[in-house]
């Protein structure tokens, strides 16, 4: 088992190390990096993503490369710009609603974005910070800037699916799926256009693939800002999905300042292979109270996973 800790180029989801563990087995390498914040029931399913990459391997692909947007962390217009030209991509994904920011900040960098990527596509992210009149607001702005979709507007379905019913952008769900007791109340109360889906959390390719399949709607496979190893896991899902109409949320190492693979899962020309990988000689392995604090983790997730 490694554990590994990399720093971020910018503070992402209020984190800027990202820290998580690698293990083989008989299907190859997995990678287990619930984030910190999250308790060890939660960590279950984390894990059995796990388990599925380093025992089963995963179901069959049916396209050998798959398209992905890159991500743009809630920074100012410039970096941001800066991002989109580098990433070669043809679909920008931008975070919004950052506490501590102003919808003025999310309009500039929209529009830095916009620019930068011209006829391409932008969609933007609320992690579920907008309440629903709020949402409504930002919308009627930042719709001039021609916007894809935007992801978890407000944070319960109720108010997802009130934001879809009073606005033209489309609406994806993302922590209603993914931190949801019923990933499927999406679909009942007509919620959401597009499904986000991320494999560590629900559990594994195949959990995904069983989501994908009863909600009925199109699927964006997204990271959990894995290493190279775990996004493996998402390219994984994103090839085996029967139909991908949209880029996939899969870029984000890119976010990374060091990696554990050689050649890490960076996109060329808007595109990631489907491929396995295995960690370098030389990675960029945690201090001794960093493993020693995912190790005594891994041991009490691992106990839950088996009365489950
Ligand atoms: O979807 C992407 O472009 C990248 C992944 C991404 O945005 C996220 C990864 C990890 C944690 C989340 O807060 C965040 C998201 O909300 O989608
Ligand atoms: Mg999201």
């Amino acid at each position: 088992m490694i554990t590994y800790a990399i720093g971020l180029k910018n503070r992402f989801r209020g984190i800027t190390v990202r820290e998580g563990m690698l293990f083989e087995g008989p299907a190859g390498w997995a990678e287990w990096s619930p984030f910190l914040d999250y308790d060890d029931a939660t960590c279950v399913a984390w894990l059995r993503a796990a388990y599925e990459a380093a025992y089963d391997g995963w179901p069959a692909a049916v396209r050998s490369e798959v398209p992905v947007n890159c991500t743009v962390p809630a920074i100012g217009p410039e970096k941001a710009a800066a991002i989109v030209r580098a990433s070669g991509c043809g679909t920008a994904k931008v975070k919004v609603a950052e506490p501590g920011q102003t919808l003025r900040d999310d309009l500039e960098r929209v529009e830095a974005v916009r620019d930068a990527i011209g006829g391409g596509q932008v969609r933007i992210d609320a992690n579920g910070a907008w309440s629903v009149d709020e949402a409504l607001r930002a919308l009627k702005e930042l719709q001039r800037f021609d916007l894809e979709y935007v992801e978890q507007p407000c944070a319960s379905v109720e108010d997802l699916a009130a934001v879809r019913r009073r606005t033209d952008v489309l609406v994806a769900a993302d922590e209603s799926i993914r931190r949801a007791e019923d990933p499927l109340l999406v679909k009942k109360l007509e919620a959401a256009d597009i499904a986000v889906l991320k494999v560590q959390p629900i559990g594994g390719v195949r959990a995904c693939l069983d989501i994908a399949e009863q909600i009925g709607l199109p699927v964006v496979v997204s990271s959990a800002l894995e290493t190279s190893i775990g996004i493996a896991a998402g390219v994984a899902l994103a090839a085996a999905l029967p139909e991908l109409p949209y880029a996939c949320g899969l870029a984000t190492v890119s976010m990374f300042t060091a990696e554990v693979v050689d050649e890490p899962l960076l996109p060329v020309n808007g595109f990631l292979p489907v491929k396995r990988l295995v960690p370098a000689p030389e990675l960029p392995t945690a201090d001794q109270a960093t493993t020693a604090k995912w190790e005594a983790r891994f041991a009490r997730v691992e106990a839950l996973r088996g009365t489950r």
